[in-house]
This record gives C-alpha cells, sequence and structure tokens, in this order.
C-alpha cells in the first residue's frame, strides 16, 4: 500500500512476496532509517545503532555491539548473572507459600529484564538512584508516539502535541544517568576498581575512546548505543513473555502441555538451565503462534529508502518511509487458513519456519542487513523466563475470571504490549 502521510511517502507491505523484495532482494535499498523527532531528542539516535543512517558509523557500531555484546560466546558470559536473577524472582513468589496471592506478572517480568539488561551494560541493577524503570517506560512510549511533526516538518515549532517538550525533559534525564554511569566506570578504571568485576559494556566501550588508530568511540556515541540497547532489549522480550502468560492462562491445555515437556526433560526435582532450552520443542510452537499472533514490533522499525527503486510496478521513490505490515502478516487467512485467530501452537508442526529469520511469514527479528543483532540474547531471555515460571509454577486467574474472559487488548507503539495488566496467582509445583 502506497500513501503519503503529511509530507513522506508512506509504504506499508502486507505479504510475504513483498517483505522479502524489500528485505531481501532491495535490503541494501531499504536499510536505512527515517530521522525520527523522539529519538534525535532522547538520544544522539544517529550516532548509534538502531535509529543511524545507513552508513560507515552505523556499520561500525553495529560490528562493535556484535563482537563485544551479542556473541554467544558473550552472552554465555552472562549465564549465570541470568540465573541468579530469575532466581530471586523465583524465591519471591515460592515465599507467598499457599497464600494465593495475584501477582502483576508483567510488572514482575519488566523488572527481571530490565536489571539483567542493565547488569549486562553497567553492572548495577535497577537501582533506586536512577528511577531507570520509569525513565525507559518513558523513553519507549515518547519513541512509539505517533508525531504530526515527523510527517509534516514545519509544524514542529508549534508542538502541538505538547511531544517536543516531553521528549526534550526525558532526554536531559537520560544524558544525565547515563553520564553519571560513564563518569563513575572512568573513576574505577582510574583507581582499578573495576578490575574486581567483569567488565560490562561500558567498561569495554571506555577501552574504545580515543583509539587513534581504529574504530573509537566518543561519549555521545557510547550514550546512544546504551540507549538503544536499553529500549532494545528490554520493552521487546517483555511483551513476548507477558502474551505468552496471557495466551496459556488463556489455553490451560497448551500450559500442561509445556509442563509436560519440561517435566519430561527437566524433571521436578530441579530449575530449568540454559542447556536444557534447545531440547524444548513444544516451548518453540508456543512462541511462534504468541508471535503470530500477537507481533512484539507489529510494523518491525520503519526503513527509508535511500534512492528511487520500483517494486511490483509500483515507485518508491528515495526517502520513502517502510513499514512491514507483521501484524497483518500473522492474521492473513490466505496463509495461516479460516482458524487464524485461534491459537494453536500445533499449526507451527507441518512448517518449517525458524524463529531466526529466513521466512517472510513471520518475522520476529526482522531480515536483512537491519535485522535485529540481539536475538539469540532475545530469544535466550525469553525461552529462560517462560519455561523457568511455567515450570517453578501453575498459574491461575484470580476468582471470577473465566479464560474467556481475559482482555486481550493491545496498545500500539514501537512495540504492542498488553493494554491491561496480566493477574495471575502463582502456586510452586517443583518437588526441590
Ligand atoms: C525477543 C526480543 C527481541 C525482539 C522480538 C526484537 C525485535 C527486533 C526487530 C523486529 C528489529 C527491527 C528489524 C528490522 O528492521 O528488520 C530489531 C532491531 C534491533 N534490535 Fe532487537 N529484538 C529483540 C531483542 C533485542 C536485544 C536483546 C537487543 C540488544 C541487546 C536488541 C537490539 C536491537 C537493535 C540495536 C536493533 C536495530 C538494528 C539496526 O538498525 O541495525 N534487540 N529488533
Amino acid at each position: 500500500m502506497f500513501l503519503k502521510l503529511g509530507n513522506i511517502p508512506t509504504v506499508i507491505i502486507s505479504s510475504p512476496e513483498t517483505a522479502e523484495l524489500v528485505l531481501k532482494t532491495h535490503d541494501a535499498i531499504f536499510a536505512s532509517r527515517p530521522k525520527l523527532k523522539a529519538i534525535h531528542y532522547i538520544s544522539d539516535g544517529t550516532k548509534g545503532l538502531a535509529f543511524a543512517p545507513y552508513g560507515p558509523q552505523w556499520r561500525n557500531n553495529r560490528k562493535f555491539c556484535s563482537q563485544e555484546l551479542l556473541t554467544a560466546e558473550k552472552i554465555g558470559y552472562s549465564a549465570g548473572m541470568r540465573k541468579e536473577e530469575i532466581g530471586v524472582l523465583v524465591e519471591e513468589v515460592k515465599g507467598f507459600g499457599d497464600e494465593l496471592v495475584v501477582v502483576d506478572l508483567g510488572e514482575k517480568i519488566g523488572d527481571l529484564i530490565g536489571n539483567m539488561t542493565y547488569r549486562m551494560l553497567f553492572t548495577e541493577g535497577n537501582s533506586e538512584r536512577f528511577d531507570l524503570k520509569n525513565i525507559v517506560k518513558e523513553m519507549v512510549r515518547l519513541s512509539g508516539t505517533i508525531n504530526v511533526a515527523d510527517y509534516v516538518p514545519f509544524l514542529e515549532p508549534f508542538d502541538i502535541q505538547g511531544l517536543n517538550k516531553q521528549m526534550k525533559e526525558t532526554g536531559k534525564r537520560v544524558q544525565e544517568i547515563f553520564d553519571t554511569i560513564i563518569n563513575e566506570h572512568e573513576q574505577d578504571a582510574r583507581n582499578y576498581t573495576h578490575k574486581s568485576k567483569n567488565k560490562d559494556l561500558v567498561d569495554i566501550m571506555l577501552s574504545y575512546q580515543d583509539n587513534l588508530n581504529s574504530y573509537s568511540i566518543d561519549r555521545a556515541t557510547m550514550k546512544a548505543i546504551l540507549s538503544d540497547m536499553i529500549v532494545g532489549a528490554i520493552d521487546t522480550s517483555h511483551t513476548w513473555i507477558e502474551w505468552v502468560f496471557a495466551e496459556i492462562v488463556k489455553h490451560p491445555t497448551v500450559m500442561n502441555k509445556l509442563q509436560d515437556e519440561l517435566t519430561s526433560i527437566v524433571g521436578l526435582d530441579r530449575m530449568v538451565e540454559e542447556d536444557d532450552l534447545p531440547k524444548l520443542e513444544y516451548l518453540e510452537l508456543v512462541l511462534k503462534e504468541t508471535f503470530r499472533l500477537h507481533p512484539v514490533a507489529p510494523l518491525l522499525v520503519p526503513r527509508e529508502s535511500i534512492k528511487d527503486v520500483v517494486i511490483n510496478e509500483c515507485y518508491i521513490p528515495k526517502g520513502s518511509r517502510v513499514m512491514i505490515n507483521c501484524w497483518a502478516l500473522g492474521h492473513d487467512p490466505k496463509i495461516w487458513s479460516d482458524n487464524v485467530e485461534e491459537f494453536i501452537p500445533e499449526r507451527f508442526i507441518a512448517k518449517n519456519i525458524d524463529l531466526r529469520g529466513h521466512d517472510f511469514h513471520l518475522l520476529p527479528f526482522g531480515y536483512g542487513r537491519r535485522s535485529c543483532p540481539g536475538l539469540n540474547l532475545g530469544l535466550i531471555t525469553v525461552k529462560l523466563i517462560v519455561t523457568q515460571l511455567v515450570h517453578c509454577f501453575n498459574w491461575d486467574l484470580p476468582d471470577g475470571i473465566l479464560p474467556d474472559d481475559l482482555d486481550m487488548t493491545e496498545t500500539f507503539g514501537l512495540a504492542a504490549p498488553r493494554a491491561q495488566k496480566l493477574l495471575v496467582i502463582p502456586t510452586y509445583r517443583l518437588l526441590c
């Protein structure tokens, strides 16, 4: 579909065949991102990775993050930290005993992923002194709000939605927090205090500062990369996991099948380890079906074309904004048959569709040059949290709410999380 939104030619792709043409055949032409106002005000996004224009700076930053944080080996180093963080949550919930406490599961999951992410990036968890949780919520909200000035640029000075002021305030706060974190890491390096801990991403970025011979990272780039890693990692995994739980409490037979698989592979006398994850086949089906119905990034992350091109006889001028409509792909009866609205993980048994991409019917992590570099970390996080919580606990809806009554409304932004809280009652089920 070709539209003119304000001054911006916009293309929305809703078929797997055309998605393949854009993301694979003409990948290089659609490898840039639009300069959105939120990214400009909140972090100097053009210096980072997720919203940097296609070019050498983006390429170097992506290579740096992929090699220094997101390889299988580097992700493996932080397995102990993930185990510790999830263990704390399991102990907390287990501590409710037989009291049938109602838990806001989405909030617990968000806090857990936040802690895991901050510890990888700058060692400290969600420390109270920064109130990171609320700042990140605000960053995500503002990045996902449709800003009229992104489509009709001359309206920007009028700030008719009042967004500029909010974005500037949030941006100032984010910059201050990152400056404090970086200053403290520099101080630690000067005092050699950092030697007593594992290197986090800020330590590694500092070691690339003022590197005269090759790739060098300045402070603005450090802050833009931190911002990209936080926004990229937390909201995506959180949204996916919350939808998995919403679907499995709505479909107890699916929860039972997941638990049966875990009982047979892991056993009831221990918790799940990351090594168990590749053996869990039914889990893969549940993740795919959840993503099909509730794509985390329903329009992926917008792309921008860097030259004129003709696709399917449609002329797409340079500078067009291109969105892949993953929501429409997942709800198309021509692809998934008439039961498209039903949650049936088994529909994927006969389909050779990999969560990691290579199939344009289901694109959890996008495709091509701008595809998600955090895919491996995202999958481990999602799988570990889902399996650990499903293995350790039974989850029931509070009294008076029947599975069919569960509100499945979604909100819309960069990600598409649940509109309502997911309130559930856990009961411990392991023998240890
Ligand atoms: C399950 C979790 C995740 C999902 C579903 C997800 C999804 C996505 C999607 C759909 C895109 C856009 C791809 C495209 O335009 O083709 C993307 C890009 C990106 N993601 Fe993820 N992501 C996840 C986890 C992560 C993690 C853990 C990180 C980093 C720690 C991360 C960092 C990024 C970055 C930096 C980009 C922009 C890449 C670029 O423009 O070159 N993501 N992600």
